[in-house]
C-alpha cells in the first residue's frame, strides 16, 4: 500500500545528523592556539597536580562549548588510561536561571549514591549544600573540573565563585582537588565581578575570537563531507554558507544551521546537489524564522501595532505618524476578529516598545508652535516578511 511516506528517499544527505545542534564533533578545526592554552592549563592534572581555574570567553557559536569536551575528553581518555594518574571527575552544568544553592545542589545529586534520594530543593541554606558537596569530594577522591557553561546567568554568583576554587585553601576538602572552568559569552560579566573573585576565577583565560569566513569554510567543509552524499554539493555553496556567516557573526552555528536548512531546499527541490541558490534561498527562510519567533513572542496588540506599520509601509505610507497608525490598527485588529485597544495612548506605548525592541525605527519631528514636536515609525528592516509571519500566526489560531 503506497503512503504519503512511500517515496521518500534520501536524495543529498549521507548523514543529516552531522549538521544537528546536538551533534558533537570529533574533530576540531581551526582552534589549535585554543587547544594549545587548554592543553598547557590542564596537563599537570596528569600528575596529580590540581588543575587551575580557567575562563572561557567568547561570541556565542565560535566553539567554547564544542572545544571544551573536546579537550576534557582528551583529558578523561588520558588519565583513564593511566594507573599512576589520580581519577578525573568531571561535571557540568549550565547555569542559565540557576542559583547558587540549586547549582551546588546539581553538583550533589551527580556525585550522590544512586540509591540515596536527591538533595532537597529547599530546607537547606547555600554553606550546608556545599559541606555536602565537599563530603563528596572527598569521599570519591581525586581532581574534578567543575564546568559552568553560561556562568554569567549565574544569580548572585559571587559568593559560589568566591567559595568553591579556595574549598581546599580553606581546608573544606582534604582529598579532593578541584578547578573551575567558566564558560560566558558576556565579557561584561567579568567586570561585574568583585576583583578577589576575578582573581581567581580567571586564573587563566581562553578567549575566542569570532570565525572568518576562511575558518568557517574548513569547518563546513570538514562537516559537508560527511553530512552530503558524493557530490551532494557544490563547492562554492559552502563558501556561500561561509561568508554570510562570517559577514554576520563569525558563528559556526549560524553557517552550519544554514547548510543544514540549504541541504533542505535542495532534498525538498528534488534536486542533486546543493547549490548558491539553495544556500541564498535558506538564508531568507533562516531570516523569516527569526523575525516569526520574535514576532510570535510579543503581544497580540504589540503584533497588531507592528503589522499595521508593516502593511503602511507597504503601501507606501512609512514612515508614518501615530493617528495613521492607530485608525489603521483599529481596522485590522477587527479584520482579524480582535477588540482594538481603545485609545491612541495605549498604541503609542506599543509603538514606544517596538522601537526599543528593535522592531521599528523612529524618527522625531518638530514643526515649530505650529506642528509641535511628533515622531513617525518605520519598520526597521523587513515589512513584507512581517506582514507573511503576521499572516501565519492568524492563519494558526485555533
Ligand atoms: N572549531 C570547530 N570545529 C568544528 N566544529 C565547530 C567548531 N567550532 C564550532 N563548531 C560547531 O559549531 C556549533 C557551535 O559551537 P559551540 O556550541 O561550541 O559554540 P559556543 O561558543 O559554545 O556557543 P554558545 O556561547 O552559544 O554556547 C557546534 O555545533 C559545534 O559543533
Amino acid at each position: 500500500m503506497s503512503g504519503p511516506f512511500s517515496d521518500v528517499s534520501r536524495t543529498i544527505f549521507a548523514d543529516k545528523e552531522v549538521l544537528s545542534e546536538g551533534y558533537q564533533p570529533e574533530t576540531i578545526l581551526e582552534r589549535e592556539a585554543e587547544i594549545e592554552l587548554y592543553r598547557n592549563a590542564f596537563k599537570d592534572v596528569l600528575f596529580g597536580h590540581p588543575p587551575p581555574n580557567v575562563f572561557i570567553y567568547g561570541k556565542t557559536g565560535v566553539g567554547k562549548t564544542a572545544v571544551t569536551r573536546y579537550i576534557l575528553d582528551a583529558l578523561q581518555e588520558e588519565v583513564d588510561g593511566r594507573p599512576e594518574a589520580d581519577d578525573l571527575t568531571v561535571l557540568w552544568h549550565n547555569c542559565n536561571g540557576e542559583t547558587p544553592y540549586s547549582t551546588a545542589r546539581a553538583f550533589i545529586n551527580d556525585l550522590k549514591p544512586a540509591a540515596e534520594d536527591p538533595f532537597p530543593r529547599r530546607g537547606y541554606s547555600l554553606p550546608e549544600a556545599l559541606e555536602r558537596f565537599y563530603d563528596l569530594l572527598d569521599r570519591r577522591g581525586g581532581t574534578f573540573l567543575l564546568v559552568l557553561d553560561e556562568i554569567d546567568h549565574l544569580k548572585e554568583s559571587d559568593t559560589l565563585l568566591y567559595e568553591l576554587p579556595r574549598a581546599r585553601a580553606n581546608d573544606h576538602v582534604d582529598d579532593a582537588q578541584l578547578g573551575v572552568v567558566g564558560i560566558s559569552n558576556n565579557y561584561a560579566f567579568r567586570e561585574s565581578l568583585s576583583p578577589k573573585v576575578k582573581d581567581t576565577l580567571m586564573e587563566r583565560e581562553i578567549s575566542f575570537a569570532p570565525y572568518s569566513a576562511d575558518e568557517l569554510r574548513t569547518i563546513l567543509e570538514h562537516r559537508a563531507s560527511m553530512a552530503f552524499r558524493d557530490d551532494g554539493y557544490d563547492p562554492s555553496a559552502i563558501g556561500l554558507c561561509a561568508a554570510l556567516a562570517a559577514r554576520d557573526t563569525g558563528n559556526a552555528r549560524q553557517a552550519l544551521d544554514l547548510l543544514l536548512n540549504a541541504g533542505d531546499i535542495a532534498e525538498e527541490r528534488g534536486d542533486d546537489a546543493v547549490t548558491d541558490e539553495h544556500v541564498s534561498d535558506a538564508e531568507e527562510r533562516v531570516r523569516r524564522g527569526r523575525v516569526l519567533k520574535h514576532v510570535r513572542d510579543q503581544t497580540i496588540h504589540a503584533q497588531l501595532v507592528l503589522e499595521t506599520v508593516a502593511r503602511l509601509q507597504e503601501d507606501g505610507h512609512a514612515p508614518v505618524r501615530s493617528k495613521t497608525i492607530y485608525d489603521a490598527y483599529t481596522t485590522i485588529a477587527e479584520e482579524w476578529g480582535h477588540d482594538p485597544l481603545s485609545s491612541l495612548k495605549s498604541v503609542q506605548n506599543h509603538l514606544s516598545d517596538l522601537h526599543m525592541l528593535g522592531f521599528l525605527t523612529r524618527h522625531e519631528h518638530n514643526d515649530g508652535r505650529a506642528g509641535g514636536s511628533y515622531y513617525t515609525y518605520e519598520v526597521e528592516h523587513d515589512a513584507a516578511a512581517i506582514v507573511d509571519v503576521r499572516e501565519r500566526i492568524e492563519d494558526d489560531r485555533p
